[in-house]
């Protein structure tokens, strides 16, 4: 299982994926987390941010998940995935492993107000180039499964929603 917290910087993908990885320690479920973050600074250390990188970021994540997934983890994918056509490069990747994309909507003007990293600042001081939100798109998910209001959310809340989600049997998508 694939589970895709995509959405703007400061959003609050890392923030969910780490309380969703402890709740699936808890259940003793085997997941691991792929943050874009840590990535960004490994395997995906000789890519930018145009989007012929994000590109090819998204790919290697959707391999890598791919492969994890059919070894038996839940994969918690946490990346921006900014543009619907990166999003259908993931599907089409990951095909036909159960896949969930997640999208934390939360207003560009609190994620800028929250600048966990500081980035937004550097972005609009012009010292960060294609920043997603401000100097690079972010386009709103056209099919997402789950649309998780993380403004008006708190972590916990959001937790919860994404966790009954998944494992609500009558939809026939339990773990
Ligand atoms: N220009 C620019 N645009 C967006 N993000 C930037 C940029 N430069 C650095 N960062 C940091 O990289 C993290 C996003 O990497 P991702 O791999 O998730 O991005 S993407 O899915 O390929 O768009 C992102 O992490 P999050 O804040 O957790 O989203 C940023 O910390
Ligand atoms: N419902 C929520 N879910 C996740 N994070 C939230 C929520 N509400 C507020 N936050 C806060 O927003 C910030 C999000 O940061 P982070 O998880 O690093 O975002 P991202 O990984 O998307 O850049 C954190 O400081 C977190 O405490």
């Amino acid at each position: 299982m694939i589970i895709w917290l995509m959405g703007l910087p400061g959003s609050g993908k890392s923030t969910l994926a780490t309380a969703l990885k402890e709740s699936f320690d808890k259940a003793d479920v085997q997941s691991f987390v792929l943050d874009g973050d840590v990535l960004r600074k490994g395997i995906c250390a000789d890519l930018g941010f145009s989007v012929k990188d994000r590109s090819e970021n998204v790919r290697r994540i959707a391999h890598l998940s791919k492969l994890m997934s059919q070894a038996g983890l839940v994969v918690i994918v946490a990346s921006i995935l900014p543009l619907e056509e990166l999003r259908v490069l993931a599907r089409e990747i990951i095909d036909d492993e159960a896949y969930y994309e997640i999208y934390l909507k939360c207003p560009l003007n609190v994620c800028q107000t929250r600048d966990p990293k500081g980035l937004y600042k550097k972005a609009l001081n012009g010292e960060v180039k294609d920043f997603t939100g401000i100097s690079a798109p972010f386009e709103e998910p056209v099919q997402p499964d789950l649309v998780i209001d993380t403004n008006k959310l708190s972590g916990e809340q959001s937790l919860e929603i994404i966790l009954q989600s998944i494992l609500l049997p009558e939809q026939g998508r339990g773990l």
